[in-house]
């Protein structure tokens, strides 16, 4: 006889909608993999009339009250799927503390306060999934933590926010101005509710600090990662970027550097042979280097209703896999190190720089003298005359130390005519 295994939603937005959807249209493969029905029983929402119709759908009650899903006995797993970090997480604590199961795709969430959730989960003998928090639709963090637990990871990097990606393909492939894209990504269903998070690189840095938890065992206060977000990408640095051959991406990097571990986010120039230069829109891509495997990239929708909603579902499914087994309690990942940082002379790359000075002469002496201090040379420069008595310089640096290049950053910044427009990373 097939079991059930009842479910309390908590949420019915664009992900939320997308769990009841892919249950329905899955149901007879699932219950073939798992001899369970997944049953969604109640979803908590706001305002239940705006939610009756797609109730009535999929045949789900509808209650205000999380109560009434935390004392359902017959509820053995809640869904999270509401976002934000204070109500998301005391209902998540009271579910696991009532031996509930728990499914979210909530990476603010995880990534702040995840490992006291780890814990909570432990000592309730409760599962604790969130294959949707990184990259939506990409298993991502399965990958990680079984495919890849026999190899060591080297490096993590990618691009893990869509609605970023999708404004800058919409900027530079069609032309739409900044506020057109956002726009458009918050009709599709992409960007957070409120998407600050996204532009900012906030969102990318939550997914980087928990794809460092699986790569490298270690923890990063996610306040502590070098951010930068696409608020600082003009459309002049999109144009010079491709007249030199690179697109722009907004990438998360985890890298073991010697001694340590270095995280950033940041707008990078890709160079349009690399496989991430072909990553457009929504998508998402995280590019992986191990010692076993080599390179390897894992490619796919980051964002929008049903990839995300086939993650949480497939945790779904391992939960009514294990429930069904006797097993419980398992944590998503075991792996786990001291967190030790890299020294920032010990992070190559070359760098992006866009500047606007005064035009008039020396001043490309000046910036050669600055370059000079620090041992750092130009792969390639472009100038450009302005309207008024500037001129905007765009330089490519050959590879050199982070540390080097923040300081030539700080000096063309204190220098009388010189203006730091921008500087991004340049990848190889
Ligand atoms: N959208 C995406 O592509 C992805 C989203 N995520 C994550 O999934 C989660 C949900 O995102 P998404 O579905 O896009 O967000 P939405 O804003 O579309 O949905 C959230 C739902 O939760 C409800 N909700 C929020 N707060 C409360 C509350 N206090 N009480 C009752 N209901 C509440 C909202 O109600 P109301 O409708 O009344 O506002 C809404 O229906 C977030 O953590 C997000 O980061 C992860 C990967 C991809
Ligand atoms: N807002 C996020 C949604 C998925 O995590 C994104 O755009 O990637
Ligand atoms: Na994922």
């Amino acid at each position: 006889m097939v079991k059930v295994l009842n479910v309390g939603l908590l949420g019915l937005g664009t992900v939320g909608s997308g769990v009841p959807l892919l249950i329905k249209e899955n149901q007879k493969k699932i219950e073939d993999i798992t001899g369970t029905r997944i049953n969604i029983k109640t979803a908590f929402v706001r305002n239940i009339e705006s939610k009756q119709t797609i109730a009535d759908k999929f045949n789900l009650n509808l209650t205000t009250s999380f109560t009434d899903i935390l004392e359902d006995e017959e509820i053995q797993v809640i869904v999270e799927v509401m976002g934000g970090t204070t109500l998301a997480k005391e209902y998540i604590i009271s579910a696991l503390k009532n031996k509930k199961h728990v499914v979210t795709a909530n990476k603010d969430l995880i990534a702040i306060h995840g490992l006291e959730l780890v814990e909570i989960a432990k000592e309730n003998n409760c599962f604790l999934y969130y294959e949707a928090s990184v990259a939506g639709g990409i298993p991502i963090l399965r990958t990680i933590s079984n495919s890849m637990s026999a190899d060591e990871i080297t490096s993590i990097s990618g691009i893990v926010n869509g609605t970023t990606n999708f404004i800058l393909t919409q900027m530079s492939q069609k032309g739409l101005s900044y506020d057109e894209a956002l726009q458009e990504a918050t009709r599709l269903g992409y960007a957070e509710s409120d998407p600050t998070n996204d532009v900012e690189g906030i969102d990318a840095a939550y997914k980087m600090v928990i794809l460092t938890r699986f790569s490298f065992g270690m923890d990063i206060d996610p306040l502590k990662i070098e951010r930068k977000g696409i608020t600082t990408v003009s459309a002049d640095d999109i144009k010079t970027a491709d007249s030199l051959g690179y697109s722009i991406k907004l990438l998360g990097f985890s890298e073991k550097i010697k001694e340590g571990i270095h995280v950033e986010v940041s707008p990078v120039l890709v160079p349009k042979t690399h496989p991430l230069s072909t990553v457009e829109n929504e998508m998402n891509a995280i590019f992986i280097n191990s010692f076993g495997v080599g390179e390897s990239m894992y490619y796919g929708p980051g964002a929008g209703a049903k990839p995300t909603a086939t993650s949480v579902v497939s945790d779904l499914i391992t939960i009514a896999k294990n429930v069904s087994l006797g097993i419980s309690g398992l944590s998503f990942n075991t792996f786990n190190n001291k967190t030790t940082f890299a020294k920032e002379e010990n992070v190559i790359s070359k760098h992006y720089f866009s500047l606007r000075v005064t035009d008039e002469p020396g001043v490309f002496k000046r910036l050669a003298e600055i370059m000079l201090a620090e041992n750092v040379s130009l792969e390639q420069i472009k100038q450009e005359t302005e309207k008024i008595a500037t001129a905007r310089i765009m330089i490519i640096t050959h590879e050199a130390s982070l540390d080097k290049i923040k300081r030539i950053e700080t000096k063309l910044g204190n220098e009388t005519g010189f203006e730091v427009l921008s500087r991004f990373k340049v990848l190889n």
